[in-house]
This record gives structure tokens, C-alpha cells and sequence, in this order.
């Protein structure tokens, strides 16, 4: 398996809002294998319910904020529906000096600045499944008024033409959906993912990818068997009470060619798919798949 390089990325993550942002990135923040870190940015919105100042954003005054603009720190910023919003500079690069990627939630003026002035930008729009669920999620936060929900609402029209602009956009129809496809860009696009994942993950999901590709026949036929000895009362223990074939065969492929190999210490071929299939060939020999008859004979 070759190495592939990681780099640090600038990830601007842009949508009209109540399109689900917020509740993504809390999502992708739990993933720590992802190495994100998050922009806070600078507004002179008020905060909402819950929000706290230097954690979802840092909240200024109009004067604060235009002093920051004169002193060239941030990288850039944008009025939205009546209010200023702005990326400080420092904590980005700081962070991208460490090795994060780091997510840069902000709306479409800005990403344009971002995209065009920033190096190694990565851009993401995320969308609603239709324009109904977007209004009803944003009714259904209730964290704005009625008229500052409309606005944002006719802001909306505007932005998400704009999505053409970003090399990628993720529909938002569940937050894991949307989650799973932003895990896959980002490692699609090699950004500065921690190989935090151990040798074991990385086995369990080829031999998943194996068993899916190959062995499906063989866990329907097992899954029924073991089905139509329940139903006959052949085996009660409650190990079979919530059986799962595939699972279970996955997971005892998996713990086989891995303690095996631990045992002669190879890890080296552990990953190689050729020879991984040659294993697990072996192996679905000596699984006992519960034939019915044997289980008559017993
Ligand atoms: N240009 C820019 N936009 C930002 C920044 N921070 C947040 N925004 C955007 O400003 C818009 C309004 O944000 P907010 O008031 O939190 O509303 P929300 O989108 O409904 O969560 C959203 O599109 C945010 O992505 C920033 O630093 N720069
Ligand atoms: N996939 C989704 N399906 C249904 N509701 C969602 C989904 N994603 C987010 N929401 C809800 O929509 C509202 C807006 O989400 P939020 O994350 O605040 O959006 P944004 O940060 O883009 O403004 C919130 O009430 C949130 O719980």
C-alpha cells in the first residue's frame, strides 16, 4: 500500500443558511481521524441562545470589526443580511502549521475571496434536498425573527446558483449522509488525514469490502440456516438470539488473518489485497457455516 502525502487544506464550507452547517461540522468535529480544525470566525451579529464568544464566533462591534479589516487580519470577509462575518487570519494558518485541515464555514462573498486568493483551497456547497426543507428548517431552528428569516430566505435565491463555484457540492438530506460524502472527499483529495487509523480498521475494511464482493451467497445461505434452525427449535442458545452472518463473518475473518499475522509479525502483505483474498479463501473453508443437516445429525 503506497504511502500516499497528506497536505494541511483550507476547507471552505459554504450553503444558504439553515441548510444544516453547523450541524455537520459538529458531526465531522467528532471524527478526530479527520484532523479538523475549526475557523472561528468574527461577526457582529448578536449571539444566539448558547452561543459563546470565541467558540462559535468571536462577537465584535461594527467598529471592532472594521479596525480588524484596516489591519489586514482577516482573509476575508462579507456582509451578510446586515451584518459583518470575517475569517481571522492568525488561528487559520497557525493551525494549518500544526498539520489541520481546517474548515472555514462561511457564506458564498467570502469563499469567492477565499477560493481566489488562498492557496490549497478545498471547497465544498452544501445543499438542501429542496427548497421547502431548507425554509422549514430554518422556521424550525427559531433563532431568528420572522422578516430576518425572509431575508435570508431571498439570500438563499442568490447563493445557491453560486454553487457551481465549488469543486464539490454535498446534498444535506440526513447529516450522516453528508457527513459520510464530506469524509470521502477529504480523503479523496488527500487532505492531512492522521493515519491514526490502525492496521486493524484498515484490514476490517477490506476484508468487509471482500466478503461484500464475494461472500454474500454464502452469508444469505448461513443467515438461513441458522433462521430455519431457530424456528425448529435446534438451537436456542441465545448466541444465535440477534444473529448477524455478515458481521460475524467479517469479524472472524478479520480476528484470523490478523492474529495469525501477528503471530509471524508480516504486517506488511496484511494489506495487500491479492494476498488477503488468497486468506480468506483458506479460511471460508474452515468456518463452519451450520449446514442443517449436520445440525439433524447432531
Ligand atoms: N464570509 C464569511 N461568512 C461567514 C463567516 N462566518 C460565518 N459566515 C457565514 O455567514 C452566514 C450567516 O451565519 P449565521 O448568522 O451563523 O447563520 P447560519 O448560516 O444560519 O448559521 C452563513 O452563511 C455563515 O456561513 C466568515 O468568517 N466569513
Ligand atoms: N439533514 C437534516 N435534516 C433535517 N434537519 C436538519 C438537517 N440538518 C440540519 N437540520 C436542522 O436544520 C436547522 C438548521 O441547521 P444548522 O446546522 O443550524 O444550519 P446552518 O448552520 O447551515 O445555518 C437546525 O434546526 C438543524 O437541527
Amino acid at each position: 500500500m503506497h504511502k500516499r502525502e497528506y497536505k494541511p487544506r483550507m476547507i471552505v464550507v459554504s450553503g444558504p443558511s439553515g441548510v444544516g452547517k453547523g450541524s455537520i461540522n459538529s458531526k465531522l468535529r467528532q471524527d478526530e481521524h479527520l484532523n479538523l480544525a475549526f475557523s472561528v470566525s468574527m461577526t457582529t451579529r448578536q449571539p444566539r441562545d448558547g452561543e459563546i464568544n470565541g467558540v462559535h464566533y468571536f462577537f465584535v462591534t461594527r467598529e471592532e470589526f472594521e479596525k480588524a479589516i484596516a489591519q489586514h487580519e482577516l482573509i476575508e470577509y462579507a456582509e451578510f443580511v446586515g451584518n459583518y462575518y470575517g475569517t481571522p487570519r492568525k488561528y487559520v494558518e497557525q493551525q494549518m502549521k500544526n498539520g489541520k485541515n481546517v474548515i472555514l464555514e462561511i457564506e458564498v462573498d467570502g469563499a469567492t475571496q477565499a477560493i481566489k486568493n488562498e492557496k490549497n483551497v478545498l471547497s465544498i456547497f452544501l445543499m438542501p434536498p429542496t427548497l421547502q426543507e431548507l425554509a422549514t428548517r430554518l422556521q424550525g431552528r427559531q433563532s431568528e425573527a420572522p422578516e430576518v428569516i425572509k431575508a435570508r430566505l431571498d439570500k438563499a435565491m442568490l447563493e445557491v446558483p453560486l454553487k457551481h463555484n465549488y469543486q464539490y457540492v454535498v446534498e444535506n438530506d440526513t447529516v450522516e449522509n453528508a457527513v459520510e460524502k464530506m469524509t470521502d472527499i477529504l480523503e479523496k483529495e488527500h487532505a492531512a488525514i492522521t493515519q491514526n487509523i490502525t492496521i486493524y480498521d484498515q484490514l476490517k475494511k477490506l476484508v468487509t469490502q471482500i466478503v461484500k464482493t464475494n461472500y454474500m451467497f454464502f452469508v444469505e445461505n448461513w443467515e438461513f440456516n441458522i433462521k430455519t434452525l431457530k424456528d425448529k427449535g435446534l438451537i436456542t442458545t441465545k448466541e444465535y438470539k440477534n444473529f448477524d452472518a455478515e458481521e460475524k463473518l467479517i469479524h472472524t475473518l478479520t480476528e484470523n488473518v490478523y492474529h495469525r499475522n501477528l503471530a509471524h509479525g508480516d504486517f506488511k502483505d496484511l494489506l495487500d489485497e491479492k494476498y488477503l483474498i488468497g486468506r480468506v479463501e483458506r479460511l471460508m473453508f474452515k468456518i463452519n457455516f451450520f449446514s442443517i443437516a449436520q445440525k439433524y445429525d447432531d
